[in-house]
């Protein structure tokens, strides 16, 4: 029996387009094991919008693993714990990836390393600010061309909380992509580009009194935030009400907030949302430093 446990990854982080992302502590676990012959998955929260045939994303992406070790793909069984809501901008498609990946390696008896694996991951996603830090943990800032991705790894102080607020409404990361300009203009540039660094060196730092300018972005907040209501005055809120700084988390429609102050924050956002519509729902969460972990009959491999 494989069992792979992946986090949630947060991508962008406000300025860091495609490119920064942050593993953090709410997990996707998946059981697998060969059988005979045929497909059989099942949900254990029964959430009825997963596949459970060959369109399912952690099927998909070990099928896609066997074709480029040119084996036939066995029958199997996967059995999935999903904590991490889909399509909301915390990754869950890239810990499909992630999943089917570590699976697959497993299952084939292949021994790629995970530097492969992190490759394979973000060429399959097309950018890798999900998968980096979902395989690797922490926050990773990644680039990549045809051929190659780069990245660092940082790990972020574990006593650094993000309160992560989730509406009731679902946001497909291509639907979110599509209403992004094809060109920006060179001012728009520097603004993201000075901020992405000063994002990325706050955050070895851990100089977080630097994350309410760090954390801006006018790249794809100000176009996604017209299919998401409220969101401009949410994360205005959550500075008033003493964010450090504010985000519209991967494609969205999740925000996240870095705070200091966890149980006052937490009291004073979830009154001010309920008076909003959409059901949004707090979360703190911390970093995951570790990434996607894998036990072989239940002895933990990496
Ligand atoms: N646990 C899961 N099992 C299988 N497929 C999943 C799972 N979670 C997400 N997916 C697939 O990924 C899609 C969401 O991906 P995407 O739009 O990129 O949103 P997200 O921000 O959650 O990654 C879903 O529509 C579904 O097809
Ligand atoms: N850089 C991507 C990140 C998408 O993240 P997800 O968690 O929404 O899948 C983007 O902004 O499109």
């Amino acid at each position: 029996m494989i069992k792979v446990k992946v986090p949630a990854t947060t991508a962008n982080m406000g300025p860091g387009f495609d490119s920064i992302g942050m593993a953090l502590s709410l997990y996707n676990i998946v059981y697998a094991e060969e059988i005979e012959r045929g497909l059989e998955i099942i949900i254990q929260d029964g959430n009825p919008h997963i596949p459970k045939d060959e369109r399912n994303l952690i099927y998909k992406t070990i099928e896609h693993f066997y074709k480029v070790i040119n084996k036939p793909i066995p029958g199997m069984r996967i059995v999935q714990q999903d904590s991490i809501p889909h399509t909301r901008g915390l990754g869950s498609s890239a810990a499909c990836i992630v999943a089917g990946l570590h699976i697959a390696n497993a299952m084939s008896q292949s021994f790629f390393s995970k530097e492969e694996l992190v490759q394979m991951a973000a060429q399959l996603e097309g950018h890798p600010d999900n998968t980096t830090p979902a395989l690797l943990g922490g926050m990773t800032i990644g680039a990549m061309n045809e051929e190659d991705m780069k990245y660092v790894k940082v790990r972020v102080p574990e006593n650094i909380h993000f309160a992560v607020m989730i509406p009731d409404f679902t946001l497909s990361t291509e639907l979110a992509r599509s209403v992004l300009p094809k060109e920006v203009s060179l001012k728009d540039a520097v603004f993201n580009a000075s901020r992405a660094g000063l994002l990325a060196a706050s955050m070895i730092t851990g100089d977080v009194e630097n994350l309410s300018l760090a954390m801006e972005d006018c790249l794809h907040e100000p176009y996604r935030s017209k299919l998401i209501p409220h969101m401009d005055e949410i994360l205005k809120t959550a500075k008033i009400h003493g964010a450090k700084g504010a985000y519209l988390s991967g494609a969205g429609p999740t925000l996240i907030a870095v705070v200091k102050n966890v149980v006052a924050f937490r009291r004073e956002m979830v009154e001010y949302l309920a008076g909003l519509e959409n059901n949004w729902q707090v979360q703190m969460l911390q970093v995951d430093n570790e990434g996607a972990k894998v036990w072989i009959n239940e002895e933990l491999r990496y």
